[in-house]
């Protein structure tokens, strides 16, 4: 073939139908509804091996969509083989993700998917919240779907809430979603003792975002000879590994000096909104949002110490608009990183203290989280791995959006951008072509702020972030009673509570909430200006999202557009040793990029 007819074929294959891969038009419709108007490419491929029974091992970039990949199908299996004389005793399907989070937000996807298409399915949820009794009633009947973390599916198998052999007689399809992190997330047993109840014909399926030697692990301990579906690129091109729609930036600066930059950036608007802001602790994000609010900046902020509820629900108001600004911690374990990096007896004391509220484990806030519209990624603090870059940065440019991040990178986080930088494929020698210096912020923008700044700053004190933390929890464990309560009369009501509210107790001085003209500098103007028209023409952009998404970024710069996939070596199912390799074979057959 040559190359004008490759790419006919290439085309001819990106205008698939989901009509064509064999979906539901139940399903079709509901998708249509959700303005889900063509399938990514990881769907057009794995959406047919997993109608036809096949196990499949899905590697995707964050945000190609890899969610729908398997629900589609599984909701269609399941709409056509229901059928009422068959009487199981466990579930017929099973999710496993590594967080509730996950579990929510899959919950929902898959819920208002069996909404629209009308049909008869039950699925549930477990949470590590769930008292026995709970998990008992919410398993009665039982439900089709359950979407879990392992850990709670040990629970109930340990306590006889799900017999093993049911387990043995029901289960059809095992899906682990976020499979690169389900061991790093401490299941590693919770998944083997699971695993030896799954019977041989059960159809499993695993999706990740990156490839690891975890993935491998469970590829061995779960799958039998799967089809890998991969993005070329991955092996390749380490570039690939950030989706190419989102820009990526960072400026170097002292510790010290990181917040008046980030207050240059929100205040002179050189960054569009909505803006996702990691750091490293919970202490450093209230101190954060403090600081903001000083400057009449509103934020929220995210994190593992917060009950379940409010949690969804502050993401839900994020996700809605409510506000532009989430201040997020990302890991759980971030607390323990806190305390070997105190220096000072004392203060080790006091945090061990305030540390008695237990954190959540099966908290995850950017693995796999669907933000909706983030524009801009601030990585206030530079994440603890590589890894953790990846998955902060996936957080934007999802599905066929485009975005932006922006990392504050200070002396003593140089080897950790170093490390990042090999992992995306940058050499020393060369340019950076992949994580650029921000070229909006200039040294006289950051100068003018800096006296309200640090005069700001002076008044964040450990004392003030102490006791604005704990007045947060207090108020949503508050919230999240109220919570309860209203969502199970209201679940669609979003504006009973705010979590963007001021938490200092200074009000702030009214000179502070503006910049004035005077202190702003004309390169700053101009750029804050293209900023907005920036702005602007995204949001004509987002309005014809779904019609238009084709040609706005060329199908090289698309996260979307590429992968390869690998039938196994052989037909039948072979066991762990005859999983497919990454060299050619007979079916596979792989698509490559045409840039
Ligand atoms: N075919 C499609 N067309 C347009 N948008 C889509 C399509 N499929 C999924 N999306 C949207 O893309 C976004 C990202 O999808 P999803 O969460 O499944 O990504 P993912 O690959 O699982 O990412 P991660 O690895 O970060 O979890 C979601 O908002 C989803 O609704």
């Amino acid at each position: 073939m040559n190359k004008v007819e490759e790419r006919a074929a290439e085309e001819e294959e990106e205008e698939q139908s989901f009509e064509e891969l064999g979906v539901d038009p139940r399903l079709i419709r509901a998708l249509t509804k959700k303005s889900i108007l063509k399938p990514t490419p990881i769907q057009r491929v794995a959406i047919p091996l997993i109608l036809e029974g096949k196990d499949v091992v899905a590697r995707a970039k964050t945000g190609s969509g890899k969610t729908f990949a398997y629900l589609l199908p599984l909701l269609q299996k399941l709409f056509t083989t229901q059928s009422p004389s068959t009487k199981n005793l466990a579930p017929t399907a099973l999710i496993l993700v590594p967080t509730r989070e996950l579990c929510q937000q899959v919950c929902s996807e898959a819920n208002s998917l069996i909404e629209l298409c009308r049909v008869q399915l039950r699925l549930v949820q477990l949470t590590s919240s769930m008292s026995v009794s709970e998990l008992k009633t919410t398993l009665a009947g039982p439900p089709e779907i359950v979407i879990s973390t392992p850990a709670c599916i040990q629970t109930c198998l340990k306590n006889g809430i799900i017999q093993a052999k049911a387990v043995q007689d029901s289960l059809s399809i095992l899906i682990l979603d976020e499979a690169d992190l389900l061991l790093s997330y401490g299941y590693e047993d919770d998944l083997k003792a699971l695993t030896s109840h799954v019977p041989r014909r059960c159809q499993c399926l695993l999706m990740s975002a990156t490839s690891s030697s975890d993935v491998e692990k469970l590829k061995k301990l779960i799958l039998h000879n799967p089809y890998i579906l991969t993005l070329p690129e991955v092996g390749d091109t380490k570039d690939d590994i950030i989706p190419k729609n989102v820009q990526q930036f960072y400026i170097s600066c002292a510790a010290r000096d990181k917040l008046v930059h980030i207050l240059a950036l929100l205040k002179l608007e050189l960054v569009q909104k909505k803006v996702l802001i990691f750091t490293n602790s919970i202490d450093m994000s209230f101190r954060l949002k403090l600081f903001f609010e000083q400057f009449g900046i509103k934020s929220a902020v995210l994190n593992a110490e917060l009950p379940q509820s409010s949690r969804l629900h502050i993401l839900e108001e994020f996700n809605a608009g409510l506000f532009d600004y989430l201040i997020a911690t990302d890991e759980s374990q971030s607390e323990g990183k806190e305390q070997v990096d105190d220096q000072n007896g004392n203060e080790r004391k006091k945090s061990k203290k305030h540390r008695k509220h237990k954190l959540d484990a099966e908290f995850g806030v950017v693995r796999g989280i669907d933000f909706k519209n983030v524009y801009t990624v601030i990585n206030f603090e530079m994440p603890q791995t590589a890894a953790g870059y990846v998955h902060r940065i996936g957080r934007t440019g999802r599905a066929y959006n485009t975005g932006a991040s922006v990392s504050l990178v200070s002396a003593e986080e140089t080897e950790m951008f170093e490390e990042i930088k090999s992992l995306l494929g940058e050499n020393d020698d060369k340019v950076s072509q992949f994580i650029a210096p921000f070229p909006l912020l200039s040294k006289n923008a950051v100068e003018s702020l800096r006296y309200r700044a640090e005069d700001v700053a002076r008044s964040v004190t450990k004392i003030a972030v102490r006791e604005s933390r704990a007045q947060d929890l207090r108020n949503e464990i508050l919230n999240s009673e109220k919570l309860k309560a209203h969502f199970q009369d209201n679940p669609k009501d979003l504006d009973l509570l705010k979590h963007d509210k001021m938490l200092s107790k200074k009000a702030p001085a009214p000179h502070l909430r503006d910049v004035p003209d005077y202190l702003v500098d004309p390169t700053t103007q101009e750029a804050s200006k293209i900023v907005k028209l920036a702005r602007a023409a995204m949001g004509n952009t987002n309005a014809s999202r779904g019609k238009g998404s084709k040609g706005r970024f060329q199908r090289s710069r698309d996260p979307l557009k590429t992968f390869s996939a690998e039938a196994p070596k052989r037909a039948g199912k072979g066991g762990m040793k005859r999983k497919a390799k990454d060299t050619d074979n007979g079916h596979k057959y792989k698509k490559k990029h045409s840039a």
